[in-house]
């Protein structure tokens, strides 16, 4: 029992890390969309690019079917990342 106490404990230090090194990409996916919208806003182009979101979508389906997991799971991610891009994007114009 104080093994699998260890066990689970050690593991969840596991997740914790791996959940810090997903924020840091988030972020990192998100401060180079706000360079994207800058590009965007110069060139007086509309900020959700649909095609492009179909691209990244299918993208996530893909990878994920790869690694054995869900690719409806995939879209779903890209979905929720895509949504806090175009809200930040939309911060970036709005401040300009
Ligand atoms: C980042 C972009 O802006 C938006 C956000 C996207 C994303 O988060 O992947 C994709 C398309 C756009 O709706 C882009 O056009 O590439």
């Amino acid at each position: 029992m104080a093994d699998e106490t260890a066990d689970l404990a050690e593991l969840r230090d596991e997740i914790d890390r791996i959940d810090d090194d997903l924020v840091d990409l988030i972020a990192k996916r998100v401060r180079t969309a706000e360079r994207v919208a800058e590009v965007k806003s110069d060139a007086g182009t509309d900020l959700v690019d649909e095609g492009r979101e179909a691209v990244v979508r299918a993208n996530y389906a893909d990878n994920f079917r790869q690694q054995d997991l869900d690719p409806e799971r995939g879209r779903e991610l890209a979905d929720s990342l895509i949504a806090l891009s175009l809200a930040r994007e939309r911060e970036v114009v709005r401040d300009k």
